[in-house]
């Protein structure tokens, strides 16, 4: 498990340590850092670190500072540093004294030649897009960048993109990773942490790792029965859309043992691919299940809402999804009232169907914010899955690459996460963990049978049959 913190978090601990923080120590420490990793980078980009060329963008603050400190330090090692200074008045004054003594020279503008490119711009004190004058250098900018701290005109706590801001191959950080580093993982590149003592609390916002995954993922023991696992029930799919339903009950079919249910006009259709799926024509004939998944192509007529109406009013887990979603967002009372885990997954539109307003730029609080509304676990979905409850840390999911946004592919993470919930995984790690095996999913079925493969476009098909090898590519690590 990975915490990620906010800047008023990081900001607290390094004033905690008193002296550390105003006699300089910390920025020391953090520019040793800073320049191990340019080495490192410049090593393995170049062959060398002596004689490579290295270019800072340095802003008005301590940014800035930590770049100077560093350029003073690969300076030491055979580098050529040169620095452009967006504000020379306010530059850090011992930084850039360190760097000129150490042979650095300021420059007007960044060469064409540079091996790297420091971006110490603005780290946590930063606001709003990367001004112009710091565009204007990094629009030349054609080495790859080391960002200090966070890419400039990336926000820090909401891992908001602004434009213009810069895109990092790597990002330095220090004592402990900001929220930006997985909310905005694709602007930051690799994140290197770098230890500058500083003792940060608990994080409110965390990410499950594999092993995390695969150490929580329920699987049959000596004891244990077709029931004893907990039995999922699945309300999927019509007449319109029978897919859904062939997809979400074969999702909760992968992902655990026991047993699965099926209530829904696709039953023909799912036995023939799964006959191990008990199916039922209603409610009332369905039997006992230990959770329930509703919504996915289940429409939104009058039929469909008195469906999700009955889930609800039971003291069972329920995930509600798509149609189920559009439905819900009419009878939010439905869910307020309930006791038991409800766990919604909407994307972004059912998200504002559901809020009565657009997810914004703050997703965290978006999320956090409708979770407390209505007493459930929600799951947004995309790139960056967020899960939060109101109560406990949100949950954030970087799905590393983007070949699940596909038709379809909801549907899967709705069997899935809803087989989690009857085995009996609280709502909020079922779906973080449907979210992360998902995700890995989605990459396995692109790359094929080649390791090496950079990948092709998928269906959510082969999402689902990537379901299993994906849950025993992770739970080997654990
Ligand atoms: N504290 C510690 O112990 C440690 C701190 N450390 C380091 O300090 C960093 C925080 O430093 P900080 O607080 O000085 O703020 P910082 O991020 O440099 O930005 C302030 C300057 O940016 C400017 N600016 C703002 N927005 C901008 C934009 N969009 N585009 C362009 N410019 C913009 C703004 O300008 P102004 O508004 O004043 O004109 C202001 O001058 C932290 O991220 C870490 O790297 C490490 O050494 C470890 C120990
Ligand atoms: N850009 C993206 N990168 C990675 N995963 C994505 C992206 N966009 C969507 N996804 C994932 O793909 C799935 C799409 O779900 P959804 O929008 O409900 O589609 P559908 O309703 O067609 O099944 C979700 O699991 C979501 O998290
Ligand atoms: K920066």
């Amino acid at each position: 498990m990975l915490g990620y913190h906010s800047a008023d978090e990081i900001r607290a601990a390094e004033a905690a340590t008193g002296d550390l923080l105003a006699s300089g120590v910390l920025m020391r420490r953090a520019a040793a850092g800073l320049a191990g990793v340019v080495a490192a980078e410049l090593r393995a980009r170049r062959g060398a670190v002596y004689g490579s060329r290295v270019g800072l963008v340095v802003g008005a603050g301590d940014n800035g500072g930590d770049a100077l400190f560093a350029g003073a330090n690969l300076r030491a090692r055979g580098v050529a540093v040169t620095a452009v200074l967006l504000a020379p008045d306010r530059a850090h004054a011992a930084g850039l004294a360190a760097f000129r003594r150490a042979g650095g020279r300021v420059v007007d503008a960044l060469g064409h030649d540079l091996d790297l490119v420091v971006d110490g711009v603005v780290g946590l004190g930063g606001s709003g897009p990367l001004r112009p004058a710091a565009a204007a250098v990094f629009e030349h900018v054609r080495a790859p960048v080391v960002a200090v701290d966070i890419p400039s005109g990336v926000d820090a706590d909401t891992g908001v993109v602004h434009d213009p801001s810069v895109h990092a191959a790597v990002t330095v950080t220090f004592g402990a990773r900001r929220r930006a580093h997985i909310l905005a993982a694709d602007q930051c590149g690799r994140v290197e942490c770098v230890d500058i003592g500083i003792d940060v609390p608990g994080a409110r916002m965390v990410a499950l790792d594999d092993h995390d995954v695969a150490t929580n993922w329920p699987v049959p023991g000596p004891a244990d029965d077709k029931y004893s696992q907990g039995v999922t029930g699945i309300i999927a799919g019509s007449d319109r859309f029978p897919g859904a339903a062939m997809l979400c009950t074969g999702a909760a079919v992968a992902a655990t043992s026991g047993m699965v249910r099926y209530v829904g006009t696709a039953a023909g259709d799912i036995l023939s691919r799964h006959p191990e799926v008990v199916a039922a024509p209603d409610l009332d004939s369905a039997g006992r299940v230990q959770a329930w998944v509703i919504g996915p192509g289940a429409g939104t007529d009058d039929d469909a809402a008195d469906k999700v109406h009955s889930i609800l009013a039971t003291d069972l887990p329920v995930l509600v999804d798509a149609d189920g979603l559009t439905v819900l967002a009419a009878h939010l009372d439905w869910v307020q009232q309930r006791e038991a885990p409800t766990l919604l997954t909407p994307h972004a539109g059912e998200f504002a169907r559901l809020a009565g307003a657009p997810v914004g730029s703050d997703r965290v609080t978006a999320v956090t914010d409708l979770a407390t509304r209505l007493g459930a676990t929600v799951l947004l979905k995309g790139r960056i899955t967020v899960v939060a409850d109101g109560a406990g840390p949100v949950l954030v999911n970087d799905a590393g690459a983007s070949w699940a946004a596909t038709a379809g592919a909801g549907d899967v993470l709705s069997g899935l996460a809803g087989a989690l919930l009857a085995a009996g995984l609280t709502a909020r790690v079922a779906a973080a963990s449907a979210a992360r095996v998902h995700a890995h999913a989605a990459i396995l079925a692109a790359r094929g049978d080649d390791d090496t493969s950079a990948g092709a476009p998928i269906g959510a098909s082969d999402l689902l049959a990537a379901i299993r090898p994906a849950i025993r590519e992770m739970r080997s690590v654990a």
